[in-house]
């Protein structure tokens, strides 16, 4: 294990960015959705920046940059419906680990480490997406944006898992891909890792300082 790593406890993974490259099946439902309520669509590169702070904000800023304008509170709603339905039906069709992801889950696993997933994806596609890629096993759960009243980067939903576990925040990490994950982690009192190669609105994670940042979550374990 990497040194940062002694004594830890708990480690919580970030999903989209992190453990998953997402953004393929993440765009395909929010080009859906825009081309129900009649708007063109956006593509890849443009959702890859937007990913981050759950699905309903992912809408607001494609529906924003579609309009030129911040969308009406019931267009987004209505609009954020499109995509739940068309994500719900095509959770994990090009959705894929990254390299050395199953490998540090595996190291973790091996070590006795409990895991837990802490995404601002709502909790209804986790399971199906750990599940299609075969990984579900090896956490013990997972929280999404909707499953508790706040989200990252606010730390509750860390905290709620840390003192689930009983474990006290120093001895668990935090191992994610944005400035969301770093700030949740370090308000929580975790350690943390970034990976630089998910969604950070196109921003370098390293301007958040994590403790550690890793070109492959392998070089973990
Ligand atoms: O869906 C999002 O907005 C981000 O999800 P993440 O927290 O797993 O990166
Ligand atoms: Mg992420």
């Amino acid at each position: 294990m990497h040194h940062l790593l002694d004594g830890v406890h708990l480690a919580v993974f970030d999903l989209d960015g992190t453990l998953v490259d997402s953004v393929p099946d993440l765009a395909a439902a929010v080009d859906a959705a825009l081309q129900e309520v009649a708007l063109p669509v956006a593509g890849e590169a443009k959702v890859r920046d937007w990913v981050g702070n759950g699905s309903r904000v992912l809408i607001e800023r494609a529906l924003a940059d579609a309009l030129g304008e911040e969308p009406g509170e019931a267009f987004a709603a209505a609009t954020h419906e499109h995509f739940l339905r068309w994500y719900a039906s095509h959770p994990c069709e090009h959705t894929r680990l990254y390299p050395g992801a199953l490998e540090a889950i595996k190291g973790f696993w091996a070590r006795g480490i409990p895991q837990y997933i802490v995404t601002n994806k709502p909790e209804a596609f986790v399971c199906p997406i750990l599940e299609t890629l075969g990984i579900n096993g090896y956490f013990e759960g997972w929280l999404g944006g909707d499953s508790l009243t706040r989200r990252k980067p606010d730390p509750a939903p860390l905290l709620h898992v840390s003192q689930r576990f009983g474990v006290e925040p120093a001895q668990a990490v935090m191992i994610g891909d944005s400035r969301h994950d770093i700030a949740a982690g370090r308000a929580a009192g975790f350690r943390t890792v970034a990976v630089p190669y998910g969604y950070n609105h196109g921003e370098p994670v390293a301007a958040s300082q994590p403790d550690l940042l890793v070109e492959s979550l392998a070089q973990l374990v």
